[in-house]
């Protein structure tokens, strides 16, 4: 048998079952009241009967649980000053999709130094995210791997599939059995359509290979999720979070779910990535160009993401010990300071916003 499979397999290092893992690290009871009513909230603001604006804001990837905590612990305060205009949901990203190659996350690498002891990421991770939760903060995170949710997606309030994967039937038909809503980003060349028919896929019902609780291989039914929608995440060759790209989105949207049932026919804008060149500095101005846009109530845009830490910049990934405290191994991220003037210039924007409407006798 050696000689025809597992040729280029050095090792196959048995997982914790899901159902293990969930009985050792447990959701509290106030983690999940805070799930459900926040998930709850996330399509209400999809839907647009909440005026709120979405906010799915923190670190591009988490990889120092104790930063992560104090990041929240930061995050949960001013959650709560402006949650009457913004419903903040963190960033808890654990799984990195790359371009080529390099640090795959905090699941697949927690030590950040090649060993992949995925055992240890998988606990520090669901770690993490109860403690986020218990910081009174609701957390997004992307989906790679498509049976990393078993393990996870109890403790997400919003899950992305990020640009590399938007036209992949595997994360689609993933999505289609998420319990939460679910955005889907244009594809890295720019092509929104893709996204859209992801938005598509992800409402139908599907069957295909999956794992249970128990870590079973099991063919996956699913009911099909409709609260997906599109975050425009800009390109290779450039933004898309203009006024025209937006409309252009929406009439995309129109054009090809017009009779799908679906929570949200607006578009999230993730200021980061294309929409910023990855340049932290950059991205603070996106976000206040939209800010304006978003006071003049231009209709479409239901949220807004933003990659922010501790430290503005990044730095090359390495072992924990010789890294800057709080800052970014992967995208750069606004620091802590200048994220907390732009929420309150966000919430400022959908205050204004409510009086153009209520002016306007919307
Ligand atoms: O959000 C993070 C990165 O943009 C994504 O993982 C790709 O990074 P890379 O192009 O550096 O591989
Ligand atoms: C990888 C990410 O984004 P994108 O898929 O848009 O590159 C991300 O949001 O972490």
């Amino acid at each position: 048998m050696g000689e025809i499979v597992n040729r280029r397999v050095r090792e196959l290092d048995p997982l914790p079952t899901p159902a293990q893992v969930l009985a050792t690290l447990p959701l509290s009871d106030k983690a999940r009241r805070l799930i459900i009513e926040s998930r709850e909230e996330v399509r209400s603001v999809l839907m647009g009967r909440d005026d709120r604006l979405l906010v799915i804001v923190g670190p591009c990837s988490i990889h120092d649980p104790h930063a992560a905590l104090d990041y929240a612990h930061r995050l949960s305060s001013v959650r709560r000053e402006l949650e009457d205009d913004l419903l903040i949901v963190m960033r808890v990203y654990f799984e990195k999709p790359r371009t080529t190659i390099g640090w795959k996350g905090l699941i697949n690498d927690p030590d950040l130094d090649g060993t992949h002891k995925i055992n240890k990421g998988l606990l520090l991770a669901r770690q993490t995210l109860l403690d986020v939760l218990d910081a009174g903060v609701a957390a997004a995170t992307e989906f790679l791997e498509p049976t990393s949710p078993q393990y996870l997606a109890d403790a997400v309030t919003w899950g992305a599939i990020g640009a590399r994967n938007t036209q992949s039937q595997v994360h689609r038909q993933l999505a289609s059995g998420l319990s939460m809503p679910v955005g889907f980003k244009n594809a890295s060349d720019g092509d929104v359509s893709v996204a859209v028919d992801s938005v598509l896929t992800a409402a139908q019902q599907h069957t295909f290979f999956g794992i249970d609780h128990r870590g079973r291989a099991s063919a996956v039914e699913t009911l099909g999720n409709p609260d997906c929608h599109v975050v425009l995440r800009g390109s290779t060759s450039g933004p898309n979070y203009d006024e025209e790209s937006v409309r252009n989105a929406l009439r995309i949207i129109e054009r090809k779910l017009g009779t799908v049932r679906i929570a949200s026919r607006g578009v999230i804008i993730d200021a980061s990535h294309g929409n910023s060149g990855k340049d932290d500095i950059e991205q603070a101005r996106v976000v206040r160009a939209l800010a304006q846009r978003i006071a003049h109530n231009e209709k479409g845009i239901s949220g807004i993401m933003m990659e922010s830490f501790i430290r503005g910049g990044n730095q090359q990934a390495a072992p924990l010990e010789q890294l800057e405290y709080g800052k970014s191994v992967t995208d750069k991220c606004i620091s802590w300071e200048v994220t907390d003037d732009l929420l309150h210039e966000l919430a400022t924007a959908v205050r204004e916003r409510r009086a153009c409407v209520t002016a306007a006798g919307e």
